[in-house]
């Protein structure tokens, strides 16, 4: 897949069939607005109104005064949300209109499950940013990109679970990638030509568990599991990176998005997440991408591609003495990476059929119903009964997930 900018064509001719004019905001969708990528685009967009004006919101509904208060704040023409009714939703946006003073606001209203995938197809779009959280953000991906719009991709579950699907309903350069790794890698390929490229080095934190043995690993509580050494996200990404199937999944982002062989793809655990990737090229040089843990820097270059954001988030402090270690991943006690690439390698849907058994694992798991590590069990138990060979559709994805969701729920007691 190519992103713009990455092959050495000039960046102005790549981006503007995707509508962006230089000197003019870009017309911003977000989905996800509520969660922890989508607060944070909304700062990017406030500090630098010149580049960004956000047109279209939708969010899941468990925060709807939030959500009717960003759509006041940035006077989104449209508000999408899966949970509340239109009427609920008119009144959430009214109040929040009426606390702020606002009189002459009234966006369209988009409700139901549909409602991001009719957001995400939103006309006056340029960009839309997919912060949606879980492989219920498969649907606005596609809508995103058969609308024609830019995708600034956070949601990586869609790109898993959708894989081929997505990559063929994407043009070249209309996807680029928001997950920092992926974005550290898309900034270092600028390097080199696709030939040039030897490997790719995705960094792991190593989460809140790094240095702990498998046994040890048993008893860990939700409670331990959300407290991120180095990043503030939402809860299902946070856990993840704790069981390290978050690094599972991005090491399959990055060979969608970057047609590298999963052999040619390595992990390293880099406890101070400031070297967010790199790539390793032919002659020995290697190209990494640093800057202190904050995402505000991948969503406005995502937002912007291929152009940066001027102060889009604080710099490396050159100036007092910092130690960056790198360490291998110990696969007996993470073994989530691995069963990923071998999943990923037999292709078909069994990567929807991993992301869904997580998910519902990772639920079960902050419900108390299961222990930490049976979280990757579960995942691997379910794959091992998953013996479905059709055709990637969009049917068969959904299909498949749905068997999967089914399968991991029963074995974690539901
Ligand atoms: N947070 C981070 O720093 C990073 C996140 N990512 C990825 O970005 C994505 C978002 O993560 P994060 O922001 O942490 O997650 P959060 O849990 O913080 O936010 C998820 C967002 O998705 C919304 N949502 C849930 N269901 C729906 C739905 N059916 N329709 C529309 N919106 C919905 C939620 O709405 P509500 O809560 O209002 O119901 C919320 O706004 C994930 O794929 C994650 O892996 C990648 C790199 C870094
Ligand atoms: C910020 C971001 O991109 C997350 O996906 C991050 O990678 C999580 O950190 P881990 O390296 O611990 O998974
Ligand atoms: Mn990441």
């Amino acid at each position: 897949m190519q992103l713009p900018g990455t092959s050495g064509t000039p960046s102005a001719a790549t981006h503007r069939p995707f509508g962006s004019t230089e000197g003019v905001p870009r017309r911003v969708v977000l989905l996800g607005s509520t969660g922890s990528i989508g607060t944070q685009a909304i700062d990017v967009a406030d500090a630098a109104p010149d580049r960004f004006t956000i047109v279209a919101l939708a969010a899941g509904g468990s925060n709807l005064e939030l959500l009717a208060q960003q759509a006041v704040h940035t006077r989104a023409a449209a508000v999408g949300c899966a949970l509340a009714d239109k009427d609920t939703l008119h009144k959430a946006v009214q109040d929040a209109a009426r606390d702020a003073g606002v009189s002459d606001y009234d966006p369209e209203l988009f409700t139901g499950p549909s409602a991001a995938t009719a957001i995400a197809a939103w006309p006056e779009a340029e960009v839309v940013l997919n912060g949606i959280t879980g492989s219920i953000g498969l649907e606005p991906t596609l809508a995103a990109l058969a609308a024609g719009h830019l995708l600034a991709l956070a949601n990586k579950e869609s790109l898993i679970v959708g894989g081929e699907l997505v990559k063929k309903a994407a043009a070249p350069g209309q996807l680029v990638p928001v997950d920092s790794e992926h974005s550290a890698l898309a900034q270092a390929l600028r390097s080199g030509t696709p030939e040039e490229v030897d490997r790719l080095v995705v960094t792991a934190s190593g989460g809140p568990f790094r240095g702990m043995k498998r046994a040890e690993l048993q008893n860990v509580t939700p409670g331990q599991a959300l407290a991120h050494p180095t990043w503030k996200m939402g809860r299902m990404v946070t856990t993840n990176s704790a069981s390290m199937v978050n690094k599972a999944l991005e090491v399959i982002e990055a060979h969608l998005l970057f047609d590298i062989p999963l052999e040619r793809i390595d992990v390293v655990v880099h406890p101070q997440s400031v070297v967010h990737s790199m790539v390793q090229f032919v002659d020995g040089s290697t190209i990494a991408q640093a800057s202190p843990p904050d995402m505000r820097l991948p969503i406005a270059l995502g937002m912007g591609w291929p152009h940066r954001v001027p102060g889009a988030a604080k710099p490396c402090d050159w100036t007092r003495a910092a130690e960056w270690t790198f360490e291998p991943l110990d696969e007996e006690a993470f073994p989530a990476v691995a069963l990923a690439k071998r999943t990923a390698a037999a292709g078909g849907t069994g990567m929807a059929v991993y992301n869904a058994a997580n998910e519902e694992a990772v639920d079960a798991f902050h419900d108390g119903l299961i222990g930490f590590t049976d979280i990757v069990d579960t995942i691997a138990a379910v794959l091992a009964e998953h013996t479905d060979t059709a055709p990637l559709t969009l049917e068969s994805v959904l299909a498949a997930e749905k068997w999967a969701r089914t399968a991991a729920r029963k074995r974690c007691g539901r």
